[in-house]
């Protein structure tokens, strides 16, 4: 493997996870294990430059849902929180060194590995590379970006008070894959536990699934 063959991983942990109750959903336990560590632990399998972006008053309870992973993440805290996903990446992707990082939400315990080895191979000699759903939703949170200019595009984005994510890639020369085209991929892969319901589907789902 040559250095251009590795790529960063952001996990981004800093909303304030409303839908999913007193909680922080990040360090909820599903199935036993905290979402965050099961993202955390898949996004290590490839990644490897790992940092962890949440507000500072989080970072005690992450660290400690982190204590008994194999991964030893850094830390990129927001300096300003609440202000939405979007800062959220600008501030992991600019603690990054590699030339690309996946993102990926701590909501998504199911996240596969083998799509983001994926999306970075797409993503050589472009901005990065974003699925599409068949909605038409782009799943920007599980994605690949080169760290440097969707850093920059996420910082316009945000001084012209457009907090969508899209907006920042509407700047950039990104990758659209569309999700029919994704083969050997797990199908929970996109799949958020923003709610306790989701939480107990998604344990139904594991213990139907896991021997
Ligand atoms: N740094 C940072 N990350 C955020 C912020 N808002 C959301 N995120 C992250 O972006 C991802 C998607 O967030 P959502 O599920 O849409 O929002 P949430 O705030 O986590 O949850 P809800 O309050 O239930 O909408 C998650 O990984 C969040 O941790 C924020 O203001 N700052």
């Amino acid at each position: 493997m040559t250095a251009d063959d590795s790529f960063g991983g952001v996990v981004l942990a800093g909303g304030y996870s409303t839908r999913f109750g007193e909680t922080d959903k990040a360090v909820a336990e599903l199935a036993g294990t905290p979402m965050i560590r099961r993202v955390a632990e898949r996004v290590a399998t490839v990644a490897d430059d790992l940092v962890i972006n949440c507000r500072d008053e989080q970072s005690e309870a992450i660290r400690a849902a982190l204590s008994e992973s194999d991964c030893d993440p850094r830390y990129a805290t927001d300096p300003v929180p609440d202000r939405g996903p979007l800062a959220g990446i600008q501030v992991g992707l600019e603690a990054v060194d590699r030339e690309h990082a996946a993102v990926v939400a701590c909501d998504m315990p199911f996240v596969d590995p083998t799509l983001l080895e994926t999306l970075h191979e797409r993503s050589r000699g472009h901005d990065g590379t974003v699925v599409r759903l068949a909605d038409g939703w782009y799943q920007t949170t599980q994605a690949v970006y080169r760290t440097d200019a969707m850093t920059v595009a996420c910082e316009d984005a945000l001084a012209s008070e457009d907090g969508r994510i899209v907006a920042a890639l509407e700047q950039l020369d990104i990758v659209e894959m569309c999700a029919d085209d994704l083969e050997d991929v797990s199908e929970w892969t996109f799949e958020s536990i923003d709610t306790p319901d989701a939480l107990l589907e998604a344990e139904r789902w594991l213990a139907e699934t896991e021997p």
